[in-house]
């Protein structure tokens, strides 16, 4: 294996299969092809290989993304929500994409959302086979003594052990006392027969749990040398004595593909361009049997049209000439999100500070919409949800988010299912003795509810034919009214959980430092709350959707077997096809599709 930041030898060259960006996506699928002795594979990442930069290694640093330049790319969304404000867009711009600098947390989404993304007509995509990729990709480790004593228990039906991604918890397991009482808290607030101690990797997500994390647990835990796993540490790492059918070139930034045409034939790639990612001239490689995208949920559907595949309009305004119009790249793009509350502690509670090589000591709990706005109101919200698809649906299409009426009535309709009827959890609220971004460490009590899965749907676009412009996005969050309400109703939901024991004994009373009931009373209306989320909500940097895995006539944009319409030789590997937001932090879920589309394409060789 090879990581080289020289194009000398690259340059010029063929590969059977080029993969464009390094995240757990496109790692995931590399690794596997060059299994194959006989195929070269060429992998072309934007970032660095940074394995031995502490911000990366470290979990103590996983709130890192926004200080590393180098790291990071990092760039403002279009004005948002009428009042201007623009959001952070941030991905990890190195070797193991966002894995490198993410928040490390492991967890899927609730089985019925799997199953949903079949129901919308991607035959085999379903939770009994996905769950079995993310269990090969997975190694998680069973807790030892200390984390045992600790409290810590898992669901052995839901992991793989003998996988690649290193996942479990840190050694050794601190504070986990005091989250506890987070879950039972989150429990009691709930007035239902909520589950806690829960394993969100089970399918099952309804309940409280500890965080599981991206983890390689310290082996000695006097050292406290625990070390993040990204997918680098996973499917690169690990080969670097092997495998010579695999390169890696890093800090170069793939420009486009180019295609030939013959007769009647679709258009098959034939080669990659790309340019140093700090500016420069184009060099080239050849493609022999495909390309795959796996540049990121934004990236992926950037570079797809600067390659010509996209609606012919936005390619047009933008200069570039169309290869295939496809109008729905780009398109349905949902991201999470969430807004943060924090509180003083009483005197009495304990201080864990957060130690080097630890992350954030912090629970958390995925609830039902009956769970936080009570049954009656679940009955008229889930109603109007049902009752306005439709509408929704032209809504979202007129306005370019989405390019098919049919396709959006069917994803809207089948989210609505999936919360009306499934009860899978719509929001998660993460929290506990310390604040989920460490930076800076401070003694406090935070809340933090992230809305999962949103009804409302954004956009991303290039504005320009030249590849270093970064492209325009409009998250359009909490656009929706379904998404309005029960944001709102869950900001008034976090103040119930901080009021709620045992959390409340821990706290000062009346000690809420952000927002503060100051800048927002008990009595907030509807009006007030919406002013102060909307100049204070952030993105989870968990975008997914903006090439849809769904058939041609609804608006996909690649098929079951990822295979991008309308050409011959293009996946897309990575988080932009997952159709529907999931209630989960997405990056397993993105190894298993790496897994899954390795299997895929070697059937088809
Ligand atoms: C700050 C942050 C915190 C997060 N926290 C969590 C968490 O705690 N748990 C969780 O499950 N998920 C988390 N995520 C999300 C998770 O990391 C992503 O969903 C996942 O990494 C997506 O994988 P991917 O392969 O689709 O893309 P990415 O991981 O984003 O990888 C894409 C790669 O492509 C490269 N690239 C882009 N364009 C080009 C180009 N034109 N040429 C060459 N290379 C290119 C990028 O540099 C990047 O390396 C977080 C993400 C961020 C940014």
């Amino acid at each position: 294996l090879t990581i080289t930041t020289s194009p000398a030898s690259i340059a010029g060259q063929t590969y059977d299969f080029v993969v464009i960006g390094s995240g757990p996506g496109g790692l995931t699928v590399a690794s596997r092809l060059s299994e194959i002795p006989s195929l070269r594979v060429l992998v072309i990442e934007a970032g660095l290989d940074q394995r031995n930069n502490s911000l990366v290694t470290d979990p103590g640093n996983s709130g890192s993304a926004f200080l590393g330049p180098g790291l990071s790319k990092l760039f403002f969304s279009a004005p948002q929500n009428d009042i201007g404000r623009q959001l952070f867009i941030v991905w990890g711009q190195t070797l193991g994409g966002s894995s490198s600098i993410n928040g490390m947390q492991w967890g899927r989404g609730a089985k019925e959302q799997y199953d949903a993304w079949e129901t919308l007509g991607n035959t085999g995509w379903n939770w009994s086979n996905l769950s079995s990729y993310m269990k090969k990709s997975e190694r998680f480790q069973r807790p030892n003594a200390q984390q045992t004593s600790a409290g810590f228990t898992f669901d052995a039906s839901a992991h793989g052990f003998s996988g690649s991604v290193s996942a479990g918890e840190p050694n050794p397991l601190l504070g986990t006392g005091l989250q506890f009482e987070y879950q039972d808290t989150v429990k009691n607030a709930t007035r239902t027969r909520l589950p806690t101690r829960i394993d969100f990797s089970s399918g099952s997500v309804n309940g409280a749990g500890l965080f599981q994390y991206a983890i390689q647990p310290s082996p000695n835990a006097s050292t406290l040398d625990n070390r993040r796993t990204s997918a680098a540490d996973a499917y690169v790492y690990p080969f670097l004595t092997t495998r010579p059918n695999l390169t890696i070139l890093t800090g170069y930034t793939a420009t486009r593909m180019t295609f030939t045409t013959s007769g009647n034939s679709a258009p098959k790639a034939t080669g990659v361009e790309f340019i140093p990612t700090a500016g420069g001239d184009t060099l080239s490689v050849k493609v022999a049997k495909e390309v795959i995208v796996a540049a990121g949920a934004i990236g992926s559907a950037a570079f797809l049209e600067l390659s010509g595949i996209g609606n012919k309009t936005v390619l047009q305004a933008a200069g570039v000439q169309t290869v295939v119009d496809l109008p729905s790249v780009g398109t349905n793009l949902q991201d999470q999100f969430f807004n943060n509350f924090e509180f003083e502690p009483a005197s009495s509670a304990p201080y864990i500070p957060p130690a080097a090589n630890m992350p954030p000591f912090v629970s958390t709990s995925f609830l039902t919409l009956a769970q936080i706005v009570g049954n009656s109101t679940a009955g008229s919200l889930g109603k109007s949800l049902t009752g306005s698809v439709e509408s929704r649906a032209k809504d979202a299409v007129a306005k370019g988010r989405f390019s098919s009426v049919n396709g959006l009535k069917k994803m809207l309709r089948v989210q609505a299912d999936l919360v009306v009827k499934q009860n899978v959890p719509v929001m998660e609220f993460l929290g506990g003795p310390a604040s989920f971004d460490q930076i800076p460490a401070t003694n406090t009590w935070s809340v933090t509810p992230t809305l999962l899965q949103p009804s409302s749907r954004g956009s991303t676009h290039i504005t320009s034919s030249n590849p270093l412009d970064p492209p325009t996005v409009d998250f359009n969050l909490l656009s929706d009214p379904f998404d309005v309400s029960l944001f709102i109703s869950s900001m008034r939901f976090a103040r119930r959980i901080a009021s709620t024991p045992p959390m409340s004994t821990r706290i000062t009373p009346g000690g809420e430092t952000i927002p503060s009931l100051a800048v927002v009373p008990s009595n907030a209306t509807d009006a007030e709350w919406m002013d102060y989320i909307l100049a204070n909500y952030l993105t989870a940097a968990h975008p997914v959707g903006t090439i849809p895995m769904l058939p041609c006539d609804m608006g996909g944009a690649v098929d079951e077997k990822l295979k991008v319409y309308g050409v011959q030789n293009v996946r897309v590997v990575d988080a932009s096809i997952i159709p529907i937001q999931i209630s989960a932090h997405p990056q397993a879920t993105v190894y298993g599709i790496g897994e899954k589309a390795a299997d895929l394409i070697k059937a088809d060789l």
